[in-house]
């Protein structure tokens, strides 16, 4: 039966750590952490992610406004106000909630004539505010690797990061899979776990991967990070090695209003050495890992923090 990755005890670390951090920003330094967080249109899964990530700032002590635009605005428009949001002395942090709507996220396919596209609009991002390492700069940052550079690591893959730290899951020369391929989950993630951040080797799989070729990788997997999110997916135990550490970033709502990630939950667990829940597992730790570069991006403003990020095995010691 798998260790259960459970995320609470990883969020209660980072924000015991995050704590006195934001006391001491506040007394020394009179700057309140601050977030915008951008959002195009009232898609529900949307609103609810963002919800979240407000109710977390301010449980925090630290300042979170919610920018919620039109989703018929077009690109430059947004970029425009993306950029005019960043200048702001008073904000620290900018997070452009994704998906986009269709007409930013991939103008070529809806007709439009605008050439102006997402990644326009995300570059729109000073770099020392790009609390979802995101924009062109800090993603150069995290392909060249270097943990003592990097400026920000996007929330997910730290999550990620910060559990497998917690739990001791070692990674070194280990065989990942790695599911997915969006640029703020599934591509930070390869890139951490087979960059030199976490010295695995790493198997990439996608829509366009075949079947067969999915499977292979799936078996041989010491390690499994998965970020898909359909109906349509499921990674079953015989799919698996046994004793595989398996973690589940997706969370899709079900027609029956539960939320699940792309494992066969049950019968997984009873073959993996670990495993995420879904719900409580990577989820909760991202929204944590988000106030950590919020309190980065307040550190860099007051100039009261450095590059890089430390990392150690295990729960701290008290
Ligand atoms: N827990 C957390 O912290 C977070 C959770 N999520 C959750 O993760 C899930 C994915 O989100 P996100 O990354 O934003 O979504 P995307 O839709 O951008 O990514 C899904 C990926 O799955 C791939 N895919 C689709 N079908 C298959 C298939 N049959 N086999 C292999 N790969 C396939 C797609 O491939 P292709 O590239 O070819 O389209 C795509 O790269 C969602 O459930 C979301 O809610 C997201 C962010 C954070
Ligand atoms: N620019 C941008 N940055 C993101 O980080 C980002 C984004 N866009 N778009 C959408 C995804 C999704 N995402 C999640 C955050 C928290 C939970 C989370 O807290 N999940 C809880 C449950 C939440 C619930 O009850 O619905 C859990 O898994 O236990 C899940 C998913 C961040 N995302």
């Amino acid at each position: 039966m798998a260790v259960l990755l459970y995320g609470k005890p990883v969020v209660e670390e980072i924000e015991r750590r995050l704590m006195p951090e934001i006391d001491e920003l506040k007394a020394r330094h009179g700057t309140t952490p601050s977030l915008v967080v951008v959002q195009v249109g009232d898609d529900p899964a949307s609103t609810r992610y963002v919800g979240r990530k407000i109710q977390s700032c301010e449980r925090l002590g630290m300042r979170a406004q919610h920018v919620l635009l039109r989703s018929d605005i077009g690109p430059a428009a947004l970029r425009n106000e993306v950029a005019r949001i960043g200048a702001s002395k008073d904000v620290h942090g900018v997070l452009v909630q994704l998906p986009l709507p269709r007409q930013i996220e991939d103008p070529d396919a809806s007709g439009g004539a605008d050439p102006i596209d997402k990644f326009d609009v995300l570059d729109a991002i000073p770099p020392e505010k790009d609390v979802d390492g995101i924009a062109a700069g800090t993603v150069a940052e995290l392909y060249r690797a270097r943990t003592r550079r990097l400026t920000f690591l996007p929330s997910t893959a730290l999550a990620v990061k910060r559990l497998m730290d917690y739990y001791r899951i070692e990674t070194r020369g280990k065989r990942a899979v790695v599911i997915g391929r969006n640029d703020i989950t599934s591509k930070p993630i390869m890139l951490m776990l087979g960059g030199r951040i976490c010295d695995a080797s790493v198997t990439w799989l996608h829509r366009h991967v075949s079947k067969d070729i999915q499977e292979e990788a799936l078996a041989k997997a010491d390690i499994v990070v998965t970020a898909v999110g359909r109906a349509d997916y499921r990674i079953t135990r015989e799919m698996l090695k046994p004793g595989v550490v398996f973690i589940d970033v997706a969370t899709r709502v079900t027609e029956s209003g539960k939320l699940v990630g792309d494992a066969d939950f049950e019968p997984v667990s009873e073959i993996a050495s670990a495993i995420t829940p879904v719900p409580g597992g990577v989820g909760p730790i991202t929204v944590a890992a988000l106030m950590e570069n919020t309190v980065r991006a307040a550190r860099f403003a007051a100039g009261a923090g450095g590059l890089g990020y430390t990392f150690h095995q295990g729960p701290a010691q008290p």
